[in-house]
């Protein structure tokens, strides 16, 4: 492999079942070196990881960067977004961090939202009507279940902050991740005290929101890793708005990143706030707004129906209306917290692969439904869709997604794009460009683009009406739940 033109930068994706490190030459964008290193994450009740695990992984992914980690100048870190980490007076965790996905809290977001002037009070306050995902919800989760916990915590962080901080010794976080916290005001971008004081959590406990383009630290002596002490170190942001970031995207151009969450966000220069709450009113990691809708069961959900059925997972068949929403972990699109995966229209002819295609078309389904809501009214609808995430490799991903948006859809050759993101905000900071702009140069959404087909209307309302239908059990869950 022939020698960097211009310096390293190390760009980090601490997602939920992975750590994953890039080291990428800031001059062409070309990945030098990459590493990857495994979590856990708790099954049952609740989604659970241990903090310490993330930093170990990080260590592991970038021993295996080798040599080219100890030249990075710059480091940025991206993360699953609204993850709840409470530390103690050292540093620790005092207990194992509340993931996303954990939908415990869905009786406190429903409480909170009502406690505090209803959705529309929420959504135009903080840009999001709090599902159980958002931290807010789980911090109230947190004080009645566990006070003991709540007591001992003397900073509250992000997945990423709690990294970032772990590298530079400071308290940091960025305006994309605060803003899917639930106590930050989207219309002042600063925490809100009144959110803050309703939930019992002293603002002094959270970390300093630094502003893109600001410098959240250095590297600090005392650590194992390989960056040297005095490395700069950028603020990072949640791994949505570091995909934005790492593909460079404008206003109209829409994306779905389909990994263990699927989501479809977009640009937007007009602050969200959706009193549905299909819509979260992200920001992004530059100074705009980043409205998204999130699922829970995306790459996992349908792996899950795979492997149930003992099929390969691109051993799809078309379908012949039978239809599964696969909630296997509950929904946040739709909101259906205790509902449980549903299989309607099965037949003696139904075959493995139609009931695995279902289950994709499930999926998909779910995100399609949110994608004009997050897009501008004024955007091109032919617009090619960007589709990321590691779900993007696979080929009946990609068809299931081109038949049912009728849209083309544009696979982008770079894997990493969160990493990628991350790597681009640190090459800003060295070079003193819009990382959207560095990742524009590094052309990292250069990829093949599936042509449009006739949209699937047939098995959209199908999908639709079995949802409707079945909203009340949906709603209710089950006794195991
Ligand atoms: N070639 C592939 N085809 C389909 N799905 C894939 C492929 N490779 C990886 N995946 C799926 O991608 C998921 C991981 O995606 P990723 O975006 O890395 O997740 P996350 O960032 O949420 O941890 C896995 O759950 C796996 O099911
Ligand atoms: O909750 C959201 C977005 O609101 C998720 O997108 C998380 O940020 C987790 O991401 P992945 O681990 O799936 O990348």
């Amino acid at each position: 492999m022939s020698a960097a033109e211009g310096p390293l930068v190390v760009g980090v994706d601490t997602s939920t079942q992975s750590t994953k490190a890039l080291v990428v030459d800031v001059a062409t964008g070309r990945v030098v070196a990459s590493g990857q290193a495994p979590h856990t994450v708790t099954s049952g009740a609740g989604r659970e990881s241990d903090p310490r695990q993330w930093w170990d992984a990080l260590t592991e992914a970038l021993r295996q960067c080798g040599q080219a980690a100890h030249e990075a100048a710059a480091v940025s870190i991206g993360g699953q977004q609204h993850g709840l980490v409470a530390l103690d007076t050292h540093g620790e965790p005092v207990r194992p961090a509340l993931l996303w996905n954990d939908v415990r809290s869905a009786p406190q977001a429903h409480r909170l939202t009502e406690e505090l002037g209803g959705a529309k009070f929420w959504a135009e306050r903080t840009g999001s009507v709090p599902a159980a995902s958002f931290t807010v919800t789980k911090w109230a989760w947190l004080a009645e279940h566990e006070p003991e916990s709540v007591r001992a915590a003397k900073a509250v962080r992000l997945p990423h902050d709690y990294l970032t901080e772990r590298l530079t010794g400071q308290g940091t976080t960025d305006r994309g991740d605060a803003s899917g916290t639930g106590w930050w005001a989207s219309g002042t971008e600063a925490y809100d005290e009144e959110i803050l004081a309703h939930v019992g959590l002293d603002p002094a406990l959270l970390p300093r929101v630094v502003r893109p383009g600001e410098v959240a630290g250095t590297v600090r002596a005392s650590h194992d890793l390989p960056f040297s002490k005095g490395t700069l170190v950028a603020c990072g942001t949640g791994d949505n708005a570091a995909a934005a970031l790492g593909l460079g995207i404008r206003p109209g151009t829409p994306v779905m990143s389909l990994g263990t969450s699927g989501t479809v966000y977009a640009v937007s220069r007009r602050r969200p706030a959706d009193p549905t709450g299909i819509v979260a009113g992200f920001a992004d990691a530059r100074g705009d707004w980043l409205p998204l809708a999130c699922t829970l069961n995306c790459t996992l959900a349908v792996d899950r129906v795979a492997t149930l059925l003992g099929l390969d997972r691109e051993a799809v068949e078309p379908g012949t209306g039978v239809t599964l929403l696969p909630f296997l972990d509950g929904e946040r699109t739709p909101n259906l917290p205790n509902a449980s995966g549903l299989l309607h229209g099965l037949r003696h002819d139904t075959t493995g692969g139609q009931l695995l295609q279902a289950a994709y078309d499930g999926a998909v389904h779910s995100l399609l439904g949110a994608l004009d809501r997050v897009v501008d009214e004024d955007a091109d609808p032919s617009a090619p869709l960007l589709l990321i995430g590691g779900g993007a490799r696979g080929a009946a991903w990609q068809q299931t997604v081109r038949r049912l948006s009728g849209r083309p859809v544009q696979v982008p050759e770079a894997r990493e794009l969160v990493a990628l993101g991350a790597a681009a905000q640190a090459a800003g900071l060295l070079t003193g460009e819009d990382p959207a702009a560095v990742a524009r140069r590094w052309d990292t959404a250069a990829g093949p683009v599936l042509e449009a087909v006739e949209r699937d209307e047939g098995t959209l309302a199908r999908i639709a009406g079995v949802l409707s239908d079945a909203a009340p059990l949906l709603e209710r869950g089950t006794d195991t739940a």
